[in-house]
């Protein structure tokens, strides 16, 4: 089988780090280009002994340039790039007829205001908008297939919106009870110098942040209003804690009137009981990072409590995988019609 000339832009980042380590591997992908400024000229495995002796990993990184992005032949992009820089570059990719899959935040949203109000700044694309596709490949398989513009979500967003969207479709939950809190490892953040992320802020403590307006709950509540059929305003309450990567998601909501609990169960395991990368724990189970990291699973549990009539739906993923990386390589098997699990099959 031909396999997909493929770029990465922005590889030398935790993202684009673990882009690197799936597609290198990926038994369908041939990575043509990595670009990082700061490491141009030299090969991936110098950079990242870690490839060494793994094909493909001579290849040297590259400057971020469209053209000669272009020029390798790639077909499709991924972008591990800042929000605000992903748009500009998303842009000259697909005029130069190249697919993008871009991590960043640039194209989640369907409205320029919103994205305005949580970014702080006006949208650098925002004639692209429309037809960017919200990269949730158990919620939206089908568009994701067809489109050109794949917007890969948020690794908050996806441990939150997947276990509450079939439920809220359902009609099981009052939208407006709906509390999410989160802990997230430290690459989360990114790959940049900050006081508050060194070693001795972060380890042997734990502490919320971004409270009460994070930019994640823009696309979190987009989706949600869109599964309940109506306008859904949540609070998000994200907390860092010192491990690596893995993100752990609780969510409260109170059970609808007339609703049944067992109901909760049931619909969760008619929509995800056989898709590839959703493990449904059972009832009373508690989800664990570790159980996850380093793969493109997210682990569910739920209970009810009949004494306050709240659903408590528990999710783990890694931040870096399902959150990030591989999620992403999940809309590429759509896009080029593989089999879903290609290049994805670990644990
Ligand atoms: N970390 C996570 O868990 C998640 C991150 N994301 C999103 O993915 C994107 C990448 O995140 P992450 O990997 O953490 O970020 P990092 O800061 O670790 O990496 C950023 C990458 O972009 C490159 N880059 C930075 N600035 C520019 C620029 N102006 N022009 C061209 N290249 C640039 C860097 O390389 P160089 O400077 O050498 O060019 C580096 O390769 C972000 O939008 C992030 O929000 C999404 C989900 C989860
Ligand atoms: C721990 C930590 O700092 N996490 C990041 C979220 C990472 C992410 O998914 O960001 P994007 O939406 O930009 O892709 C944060 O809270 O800003």
């Amino acid at each position: 089988m031909k396999r997909i000339k493929t770029a990465i832009v922005g590889a030398s980042g935790y993202t684009g780090q673990e882009l690197l380590r799936l597609l290198l591997l990926h038994p369908h992908v041939e990575l043509v280009a990595a670009t990082s400024r700061q490491e141009e000229g030299r090969a991936l495995s110098a950079v990242f002994p870690r490839f060494s002796k793994v094909d493909g990993a001579d290849l040297p990184f590259m400057l971020p340039d469209p053209d000669a992005i272009a020029a390798t032949g790639a077909e499709v992009a991924f972008l591990a790039l800042p929000h605000g820089v992903a748009a500009e570059i998303a842009r000259a990719l697909l005029e130069r007829g190249l697919k993008v899959i871009d991590l960043s935040a640039d194209f989640r949203l369907r409205s320029a205001a919103t994205y305005e109000e949580f970014y702080g700044h006006p949208h650098p694309a925002p004639d692209l908008l429309e037809e960017a596709v919200y990269g949730l490949p158990e919620v939206r398989g089908e568009a994701i297939a067809a489109a050109r513009l794949v917007a890969s979500p948020g690794c908050y967003p996806t441990s939150i919106i997947l276990p509450l969207v079939p439920l809220l479709k359902a009609d099981l939950l009052e939208p407006s009870t709906i509390i999410a809190n989160s802990m997230s490892g430290v690459s989360g953040a990114g790959k940049k110098a900050d006081l508050s992320l060194i070693f001795c802020e972060c380890n042997e403590s734990a502490r919320a942040y971004g409270v009460p307006k994070h930019r994640h709950l823009s696309e979190i509540e987009q989706e949600l209003s869109i599964a309940a059929g109506e306008d859904v305003t949540i609070s998000f309450i994200p907390h860092l804690i010192p491990v690596n990567a893995g993100i752990v998601t609780t969510t409260t909501a109170t059970l609808k009137d007339g609703a049944s609990a067992e109901a909760i169960g049931r619909v969760l395991d008619e929509v995800y009981g056989a898709m590839d990368f959703v493990r449904l724990l059972g009832e009373g189970s508690c989800p664990d990072t570790k159980n996850v990291t380093r793969t493109n699973f997210i682990d569910i549990g739920w209970t009810f409590d009949p004494r306050t009539n709240r659903v408590i739906l528990m999710s783990a993923e890694d931040n870096l995988g399902k959150g990030a990386g591989s999620q992403a390589v999940q809309s590429l098997n759509l896009i080029f019609g593989l089999e879903p699990t290609a290049g994805l099959q670990f644990v």
